[in-house]
């Protein structure tokens, strides 16, 4: 796709068609003429880009790119050669002409043999960097670099012309660029076979099928296309960004013209595309760090869409620029990521059927885009609305529906391939940028009730969490108490491995010590496990679980507590449980000094218990901060308030939460919580029951719970 057209196709392609436009007058003339330039220079493709690809997936991929180099070279070379031995300039130019038509042809077979071949030489994982440092030479620095040489080369030419020297006609400078164009396809021919045999050994494959006939094989390549949906999504998503661009080039000088510039102004439109085109390629990647690639190229699309559509509204030039900056940052990343992906995830024997179909399919509707819409823009003028006398120019109409066909053409390709489904967008997208992506939410159907308590130490939990569990068992409930950590076998043993006094976080780190970050890990641990075994199948039978303490204590104690960063403490907890949220979490406030105090009459603290007040006093105040911060799901309560009108309240808070229980006792089917739309926040995996000798999913008493205390 990227290599459809280089920069120098691009300036090449409308420096003609605005020279077209400018022979002749009136709008709609000036947009026929700048329409039927682009068709006719595009139109080789429709005829061999097909072709290409099946070429590209039945021949040997290097010996195809060797005898297209060496090809070009000979026809390169030929253009001022042939001047060189005639002055009649219409053999010389019009064999330029036909020279360049099939130059331009034998490009469209090397490419796609060119794109399907680079993945299998690059290691995935580096693929991506590999295809930024070659838009950025191509787009950036080749056509810099090129237009300083031939600046360059003009001057000296100048200056010798001026000191009276006389310099051969094969020595003028057009002649050496070709000259010079003729042996880099030489040197890439000899590089290739000689330097890069692998092209060989993987691309030569017969694309799926040796004997298959080339028709057959083209059918299969647009089949492939078609029932993929992951190809169908990123062909259709690039065809739809290709569309939107060129109704953005085919609008471009009646744009310009309605910003009340000229040719001037399209200048500065397009550059401020192609710098927003080299920044998303450039900066993109950094910028959103581990998003899915996926998920990446949608959003470029859509943001190439709706700054489209933003064009379509500003009033000014510098409002203008930075819309196209957009236009062409979005485009860029798509490029980038659309590239990456049709490399990395398609495989070998359809890839440069792949490529080519993107190759031709990008011309055809660009094409397509710029010759309709500049013929639109310039007979369609502008228009008052209704009597108002506002004037609504039909350019800008144009705008605006690509840019909405653009967001959608975005959205639709989202559709098709998202791979975090359930995981909304604009969150991962931000925790992508600020390095951590969000995990896949795991998501299962879930009836049940999921309650939490929380709190500081001796906050009465678990007194409280004895009550309601008896209050909704004796209303005939199915409840499943449990607590973090400890409710497995295996995070029994994390629990002893963290609350067992002689390992301390704050002596020297030695064979005792534990890390706060490895304190993190292990509370992580226990928390995956447990909500995968134990949580997550009883809330699938649609039971209540009651669990005493969930993320929120690691939020306050290794986040608030141990000044861990809170933002990688939730992510950790996220990534463990899946995303699985409470519905709701009461907790229960108390002074440390009084909370110490109750647990101390227990008999020995343990690791946690004897850290100092002022780590306790953090831990009550991130408990409170993520309360104030999401109130709609905590119930906060006065710990130091009578244990019966704490638990009266919290039950008649909980009863919200569940359906009427039948006269027969059954509890109604569909908990309220069992809100589908909720689901990517509070489901799980396929969890299993508890193992043979692990603690069941515990129905057990909060006092039974404690007897296991490590
Ligand atoms: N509202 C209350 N008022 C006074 N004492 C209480 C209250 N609730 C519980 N207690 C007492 O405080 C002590 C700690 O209570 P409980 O074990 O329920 O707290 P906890 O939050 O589960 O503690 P930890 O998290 O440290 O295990 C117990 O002796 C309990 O009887
Ligand atoms: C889940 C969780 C717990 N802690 C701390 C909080 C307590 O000090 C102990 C658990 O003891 P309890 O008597 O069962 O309440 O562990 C923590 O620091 N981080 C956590 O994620």
């Amino acid at each position: 796709m990227l290599s459809v057209a280089s920069l120098g196709d691009w300036l090449g392609l409308l420096a003609t068609a605005t020279f077209a436009s400018a022979q002749v007058s009136g709008n709609a003339a000036k947009g026929l003429a700048f329409g039927s330039v682009i068709a006719v220079r595009l139109l080789p493709a429709l005829v061999l880009g097909p072709l290409a690809g099946v070429m590209a997936d039945r021949w040997d991929r290097r010996y195809t790119m060797v005898i297209c180099d060496l090809l070009r070279f000979v026809l390169f070379a030929t253009i001022p050669t042939v001047a060189l031995y005639t002055s009649d300039p219409k053999i010389s130019v019009g064999w330029a002409a036909v020279a360049t038509f099939i130059i331009e042809a034998i490009t469209l077979i090397w490419i796609p043999a060119k794109d399907a071949a680079v993945p299998n030489l690059i290691p995935r994982a580096r693929l991506e960097a590999a295809n930024q440092l070659t838009l950025i030479t191509t787009y950036g620095i080749t056509p810099v670099l090129a237009a300083a040489v031939l600046a360059a080369l003009n001057q000296f030419y100048q200056w010798l012309e001026k000191s009276g020297v006389i310099v051969a006609a094969w020595a003028a400078p057009s002649s050496l660029a070709l000259y010079f164009l003729a042996f880099s396809r030489l040197a890439t021919a000899v590089v290739v076979f000689f330097g890069i045999r692998e092209i060989s050994l993987s691309g030569h494959n017969g694309g799926g099928g040796k004997g298959d006939s080339m028709l057959r094989q083209f059918v299969d390549g647009w089949r492939f296309i078609g029932q993929t949906r992951m190809v169908r999504g990123l062909v259709l998503g690039i065809l739809g960004a290709f569309a939107a661009g060129g109704v953005v080039i085919g609008t471009g000088q009646f744009f310009a013209f309605s910003l009340g510039g000229g040719d001037a102004t399209f200048a500065i439109l397009f550059a401020a595309i192609f710098i927003g085109l080299g920044l998303g390629i450039a900066l993109g990647p950094r910028l959103i760090g581990g998003l899915s690639r996926r998920r990446w190229f949608c959003l470029s699309i859509m943001l190439a869409g709706a700054s489209v559509a933003l064009l379509a509204l500003v009033p000014h030039l510098s409002l203008a620029v930075v819309g196209a900056l957009l236009v062409g940052s979005g485009a860029g990343m798509a490029f980038l990521s659309g590239t990456t992906l049709l490399g990395g995830e398609v495989g070998d024997e359809v890839r440069g059927r792949v490529f080519a179909v993107v190759q031709t399919g990008t011309r055809v509707v660009l094409m397509l885009a710029i010759a309709v819409s500049s013929v639109l823009a310039g007979g369609g003028g502008s228009r008052d609305v209704g009597s108002t006398g506002v004037p609504i120019s039909f350019t800008r109409v144009l705008l605006g529906v690509a840019g909405v066909l653009g967001v959608l053409a975005g959205f639709w390709a989202l559709r098709q391939m998202d791979d975090k489904p359930g995981v909304p967008l604009l969150p991962d997208l931000i925790s992508s940028m600020r390095g951590r992506p969000l995990g896949m939410a795991e998501v299962s159907p879930r009836t049940g009730v999921f309650i939490v308590f929380e709190g500081g130490e001796g906050a009465g939990k678990s007194t409280q969490i004895g009550l309601l569990a008896q209050r909704l068992r004796d209303d005939g409930r199915e409840v499943v108490v449990t607590r973090e950590p400890g409710a497995t076998e295996v995070g029994a043993r994390i629990r002893k491995m963290v609350l067992e006094t002689h390992t301390t976080t704050s002596g020297p780190v030695g064979a005792t010590a534990l890390a706060p970050r490895a304190e993190a890990l292990l509370y992580a641990a226990d928390r995956a496990h447990h909500v995968s075994t134990v949580v997550r199948p009883a809330l699938r039978r649609g039971d209540i679980v009651v669990s005493d303490r969930y993320v929120d204590s690691s939020l306050a104690y290794q986040g608030a507590g141990r000044t861990l960063p809170v933002d990688e403490v939730s992510w950790l907890s996220a990534w463990a449980t899946g995303g699985l949220k409470p519905d709701l979490v009461v907790l229960l406030d108390v002074d440390p000094k009084v909370g110490l105090a109750r647990v101390d009459r227990r008999g020995e603290a343990d690791r946690l218990e004897r850290e100092s007040l002022d780590f306790h006093e953090r831990v009550r105040q991130g408990f409170l901060d993520l309360a104030a911060a999401e109130p709609a799901r905590y119930l906060v309560l006065d710990g130091t308030r009578d244990p019966a009108q704490l638990a009266a309240e919290i039950a008649a808070r909980v009863a919200r939460l569940l359906p009427p229980v039948t006269p027969g006792g059954e509890p109604h089917d569909g908990v309220p919580g069992a809100d589908p739309a909720r689901d990517g926040e509070r489901q799980g995996p396929a969890g299993r029951v508890p193992a043979p000798g692990e603690p069941p999913a515990t129905t057990g008493s909060p006092a039974e719970l404690r007897a296991g205390r490590g």
